[in-house]
């Protein structure tokens, strides 16, 4: 029943019209029409071909810095909430990995904005941002892998398969092409290749109750996904 971990999530077409197969197709099937509003978001789009405004890569990222935290702490509940240890020792290499490289980024592209830490600590969470921390918070206290594992698969699938989308091309500038190979890059694909074979794995476990948590989880975190992007080119705070 349980199918074969892909390697290559970005890759996958195919479309799920009942859960009973693999839940993370089905689940990205519920979540339209706003999934392919994430992965084909303008945003995405001017970052791959190097147009995206500074100021709308400046609020992006000062935003997108908070989002870290709150992700981290879910995949801690996750490596704490999983159900052995195979299952906790990829989430761990993958928490060393966001707290390492992924910061560095965020500082260097800062420096190279021109965005102080003044400027940072001046600006407000936007909505989308509250949103997000809000989501990830509910999810961390469920304590349920399959509901930690929800959110997180959003977050990591949806970035996996707009950053495929570069194909290959960067844009000159590091502070949009590190974005995209951060999110494209084969340690990446093999960790999302993995999570995404993980809510496959306990999909066929849970009950009716346990699914429909994991979907609402799923199809939110999609929604906030977008409108995280979205609040990129919104110059107001809500
Ligand atoms: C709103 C938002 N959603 C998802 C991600 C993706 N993401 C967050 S942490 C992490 C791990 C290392 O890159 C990844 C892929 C993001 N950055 N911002």
């Amino acid at each position: 029943m349980s199918p074969a971990p892909t390697t290559d999530a970005s890759a996958t077409d195919a479309t799920a019209t009942d859960a009973t197969g693999r839940l993370s197709l089905w689940l990205r099937d519920r979540s339209e029409p706003d999934w392919s509003a994430v992965v084909a978001h303008r945003f995405t789009g001017e970052l791959i071909a190097g147009s995206v405004a500074d100021d709308v890569m400046r609020r992006y990222l000062i935003q997108d810095h908070r989002f870290v935290d709150g992700f981290v702490a879910l995949l801690g509940a996750a490596i704490a909430a999983a159900d052995r240890f195979e299952t906790r020792i990829p989430l761990t290499r993958f928490a060393a990995m966001v707290t390492s490289d992924e910061n560095d980024y965020f500082l260097r592209a800062f420096d190279a904005l021109g965005v102080t830490e003044a400027t940072r600590r001046d600006t407000p969470d936007h909505a989308a941002t509250t949103t997000f921390q809000a989501l990830m918070t509910e999810a961390r206290l469920t304590a349920d892998y399959p509901c930690c594992l929800a959110v997180l698969v959003v977050a990591e699938w949806s970035y996996l398969t707009w950053a495929a989308r570069a194909d290959g091309r960067l844009p000159d500038r590091f502070e949009h092409a590190e974005w995209i190979t951060l999110h494209d890059n084969p340690f990446f694909r093999d960790f999302v290749g993995w999570l995404v074979s993980e809510l496959d794995r306990v999909g066929p476990t849970l009950n009716d109750d346990a699914r429909a948590r994991v979907e609402d989880l799923f199809r939110r975190a999609v929604a906030a996904e977008r409108a995280f992007f979205d609040a990129a080119y919104q110059d107001n705070r809500d």
